[in-house]
Order: C-alpha cells, then structure tokens, then sequence
C-alpha cells in the first residue's frame, strides 16, 4: 500500500500529515478526523513521538468504529480496512494492513505510558487497554453506579400481595418463565431483563409495571427507549399488552407515555448532544424507569441515565444483547450481560422462549442464537419458510430480485390508486435489507435495481425526485410534525391528484406534503442496521462476501429476525458461515471491570 496515486481532494486524507500519522492515513486506516485529533492534542501537550501520537489516533479511530478502547498489543492484528469498492487489494475485501511500520507493541505501551498525554490524563491506560479519557470515564462510572445500585437494599415489598399479583397478571399456562421475571424484578431496585426477539419482553415489562403499581400506586414511571421510532414503537406494544391486563391493573397505567432517552433526560442540544438537564446534581423525578431497546444504547447515554436516576428509583433495561450495537462507541447491554454473569446478586432475567415466530424461520433463530452454522445451513436449505440463493446462480437471482419489484409494484398499485392503507399495507408485507449502504451490496445498489425492474415493468419512468409509489425512510428525527428517524411511508396520488406521503402512526397514518420532508431517501432496500425493531411479514438479505467486516452474527441475527412469515438470504454458504461464525468487535473494558468487581 502506498500513497500513490491518493486524491488530493479526498476530504478523508489529511493533507498536512507527515510521518507515521501520514501512512496510515493514506491507507485508509486513519481518517483526517483521527489525524487531527491526535496533532492538535499533541500540540497542546507537546508530545511529538510519532509513535504515541499514532496510538493516540488509532484510539480515536476505536472510538468512532464504536469501540471504548484500543489494546495496543493486538492492533496490527485487529485493526481491518474494508476495501474501497471495485479495488480490491488483496482479493480478500479487506486491505493489507500488515506492511504498515507497526511498533512494536511491548516498547509502544511503555512510550505511551510515559508520554505527558498519559500523565495529563487525557489518555489512560488500564485493563491493558488504551483510553481517551471521557470513555474511560464513563465505563468506570457506569461500573460503580451499578455496583451502587446492586449493593443498595432493595426495594420494600408485600410478598403475599405480590405473589397473588403475579398470579392474577400472569393467569395463564405458557406465561410461567414472564410471571418469573416480573416478581422477581418487582422485588429488585435494577433489572436487566433479556430475550430474543419475540420472547414477550414487553408482555413482561406491562406486567411488572402492574405489580410495582400495586405496591406503590402513586409511582411516578418513565418508560424511555433510545431512538424517537423505537419509542413510537415501545408506545404501541406497551399499550396493546396493557389491554391484555386485567382491566384494574391497566387502568393504573393508563397514562403511560414513552419518550427518548434525550428527552428524558432533558437534552440541552437535542439533536445530537450529550448534556442534559437531569444529571447527579437534578436526579430525574421518577420511581421506576424503564428504557427498551437498550442494545442500542451507547455507553455515553448508559453513564448519562445512570447518574440522573435517583438511587432509589427502579431501573429495568430490557433489549436483547445478540442484535447489533448502537451507532455510537460501546455495546453496553452485551457487556453488562457478559460481565454480571455468575454474580449471586445478578439483576440479569433472560427469558428463553419464543412467541411470535413458529416453523422454519423460528428454528432459523434458535440455530442462530446458539450459533450452530451446520444447523443454520440444514434450516436454510430444507426449511419452508426460508430460503437460501446462490449469487452464482442467476436466474435464482432474478427470481431473488423479483420479489423485490412484486412488492414495490403492489405499493405502486396502491398508491397510484390513492388508496393509502393498501400501500401501507403492501410496503409493510415485505422489506429487502443490505449490510452496506452503498456499494453492489449495498442500498443505493439495490435501490437502482428495484426503480430500474420495476420502471420495466410499468413502463414509466420517474425523472421527478417524488412520484406515486415512492417509498420513503425518514433519515432525522423531527419532533415538531412528530417524525422519527426510521419511520417508513409512501408516496400517495390523493384524490385532487397532488402527491402527500403516508406515514403510519399510533392513531393511524397520517400524511404530509412531499415538501416538508426534507430528509428522506427511497425505501425499496434499507441497511439492517435501520430495520432493527421492525418487523415485516416477508423479508429478503442480501449478504455482502464473507470477507466484509460488517458481515457478523449480529448482522444475520437481527436481519433474519425482521421476518414474520418468509425469509430470503442471498449470500454463498461461505457468508452463512463467516457470519455465524464472526461476532462485533467492539473492545471494551466494562465487562471485564464488572466481572472484577465480584
Ligand atoms: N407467554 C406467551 N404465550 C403466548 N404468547 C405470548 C406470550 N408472551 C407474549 N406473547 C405474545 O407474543 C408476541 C411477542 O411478545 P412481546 O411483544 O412481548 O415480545 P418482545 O420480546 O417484546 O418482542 P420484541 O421486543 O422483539 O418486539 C406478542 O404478540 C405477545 O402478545
């Protein structure tokens, strides 16, 4: 690898870096943000040894793949490249980063040790691990709040009012493992409460909410979920489950309204900052809080919640730790499940049981869950609610693929014909999901394709950016017209022939004119990533090479588990087994800093 031939207008190179910095930035493994970073910091603290300025550059990168650290002996080995698409300089879709002038890990740690970046503190070293200091920070914090919150007594409660509680929640036969869980989190201050997807979480949560409200009728509860359509979402099934309860139990949380954790916690910058109004010095006012979704939780908003709650006020985080990490650094839940593992005092109820999926795609899961890739390659191949397509095989490929257009024909069908529930409905019986955003394996990619079959089809062709049947994905959080990053829609003909976009909404859709949603992209594929907590009745996966860093066991997890009815993969049975076989890796230290802590 060279800088040979770089793009001096590349906003990813930093063109004023020399030296050790400068190499790795033209190989792609440093971006000039890292670059910046670690000069300007080096700067400030008159550091100028190349090598713990490259340290310091390569934490910064961690950090923003969504790491909390760096571990300085296994870099060279760790540290991936993907390959930029169409140049592919091994043949593997990763570059060759093994010819870069790595130190040498023993003498590198001791530099940085003694560099004044450590000794400011704006580096810490611990665990064996390299931190910028905010991150160790945090999971040093977020280590003793829990500990805080495992060590305090636990809330008061009527055994006998509770156990007859759980009885009447839970009435009948099935409910057995869910009527477990929320006793035993009604009687704890800190409840992690995990499952599969499916696995009646929020059954269990809308149960435990009626046994604390029992106990402690004027609790005042929050129920919070990381992203504006996760809790659309989280207000949706909590109130479809409350119905479910018997109806002086729901009549208790009656008013129970979700939010984000941003506006839980009062965000003084609410589009993307991390201050907010409740801190340790203005704990939140609640008794109990409930924050689902919580693998999609970074570490900075897992420290932040921590230290707003009062220590007495219940806490219940729920999510499942095998779907994918938030965007941000950190997989707190996966952590937080890894490290209190084995503890007397565990707060950890993990329900096992799946509800919503049954044939095929249900042992689909199991054999993933357990990662079992011989198991998971017999249900792809003999199942009949999955299927597996060969990317070699080209008609198997266009049948793949026209599956796609049959059900963006529908939408358009529907939509053409003003009929908004119908395209709601037909853009909800399906949904195509990539690993990658662009590239052949990617969105745009297969956003092409499906526009391009589909214009085949019906024989028009759209030169204008909206037109009727154009699906839509909501790309930013909009409070104000109550819309959510994530929220799917449609392009409507409405009855005066103008076009309005359809958005399903608690109480029903709701439409917009095309001109206030500014930031939108079309919606025939969309990233796994976007998916997570959605469902659709079919879903297909197109799966990038077993080489892609992307390609892991959370990826395939979280995709395949979209589906209701049918799946589709479209991946070798390499990639199957690459992605089984291939977990996130996201250094961290929080999980080995709890398990000390026993
Ligand atoms: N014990 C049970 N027996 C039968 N059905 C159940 C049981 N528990 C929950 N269900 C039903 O199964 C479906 C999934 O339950 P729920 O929504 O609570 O799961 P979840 O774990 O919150 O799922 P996810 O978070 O993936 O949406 C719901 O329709 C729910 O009513």
């Amino acid at each position: 690898m060279s800088a040979e031939g770089t793009d001096p207008y590349d906003r990813r190179i930093a063109l004023r870096a020399g030296g050790l910095l400068g190499e790795f930035n033209a190989a792609g493994v440093l971006d000039a943000g890292d670059v910046h970073v670690a000069t300007r910091l080096g700067v400030i603290v008159e550091e100028h040894d190349a090598e713990v300025l490259l340290a310091l550059a390569l934490t910064a990168r961690a950090v923003r793949l969504g790491a909390t650290c760096l571990d300085l002996a296994t870099a060279a080995d760790t540290v991936q490249v993907p390959a930029p698409t169409g140049s592919n300089g091994t043949g593997t879709g990763l570059l060759d980063t093994a010819e870069l002038p790595w130190p040498d890990p023993a003498s590198w740690t001791d530099r940085v040790r003694a560099s004044p970046l450590v000794g400011q503190r704006l580096l810490r070293i611990d665990l064996g691990r390299l931190y910028l200091d905010r991150y160790w920070r945090e999971e040093v914090q977020v280590r003793d709040d829990l500990l805080q919150r495992l060590a305090a007594p636990a809330p008061q409660v009527d055994a006998g009012a509770l156990a007859a509680g759980a009885a009447r929640v839970f009435p009948r036969p099935g409910y057995e493992e869910q009527r477990t869980a929320a006793t035993r989190a009604a009687s704890r201050l800190t409840t992690v409460l995990t499952g599969g997807p499916g696995t009646g979480k929020t059954a269990t949560v809308a149960g435990l909410l009626a046994l604390v409200t029992e106990q402690q009728p004027e609790a005042r509860i929050a129920l919070a979920a990381p992203t504006g359509k996760a809790s659309a979402r989280l207000q949706e099934s909590v109130g479809r489950e409350l119905r479910a309860l018997p109806a002086e139990d729901a009549a208790r949380l009656a008013d129970l309204r979700s939010v984000t954790l941003h506006r839980l916690l009062g965000s003084l910058q609410p589009r993307t900052g991390n201050r907010f109004r409740h801190d340790r010095h203005h704990r939140l006012p609640h008794d109990v809080v409930v924050v689902d979704e919580s693998s999609m939780v970074s570490l900075t908003m897992m420290a932040r919640l921590l230290e707003a709650l009062r220590p007495d006020a219940r806490l219940v985080l729920v999510g499942d730790p095998g779907q994918l990490s938030p965007v941000e650094a950190g997989a707190v839940l996966a952590d937080l499940v890894d490290g209190l593992h084995g503890r007397s005092d565990s707060p950890v109820e993990a329900l096992q049981t799946t509800h919503r999926f049954a044939g095929s795609i249900a042992e689909l899961e199991q054999a993933l869950r357990v990662r079992d890739a011989d198991q998971v390659m017999h249900v792809l191949t003999t199942g009949a609610d999955v299927e597996l397509v060969d990317p070699t095989d080209a008609e198997a490929v266009a049948s793949f693929r026209e599956v796609s257009v049959d059900a963006a024909y529908a939408v358009t069908a529907a939509a053409e014909a003003g009929e908004s529930g119908a395209a709601l409905q037909a853009l909800e019986a399906h949904r195509l999901l990539c690993a990658h955003r662009s590239g052949p394996y990617g969105v745009t990619g297969w956003n092409r394709w499906v526009e391009r079959l589909l214009a085949d089809r019906t024989g028009l062709t759209h030169y204008e950016e909206w037109y009727a049947g154009r699906p839509v994905l909501v790309l930013a959080n909009d409070h104000g017209q109550g819309l959510y990053n994530g929220d799917t829609g449609v392009t409507v003909r409405a009855a005066d022939g103008r076009l309005r976009v359809v958005v399903p909404g608690a109480e029903g859709p709701r439409e917009f004119a095309t001109t206030r949603l500014a930031d939108v992209q079309t919606l025939y594929a969309m990233t796994v990533h976007k998916s997570q907590g959605s469902q659709a009745r079919e879903v297909s996966v197109v799966l990038p090479p077993p080489e892609s860093p992307l390609l892991t066991h959370e990826l395939l997890y979280t995709a395949v588990t979209r589906a209701e009815a049918r799946v589709r993969v479209l991946g070798t049975e390499a990639a199957v087994r690459a992605a089984v076989a291939r977990t996130v890796q996201r250094a961290s230290g929080l999980a080995e800093r709890l398990a000390l802590s026993r």
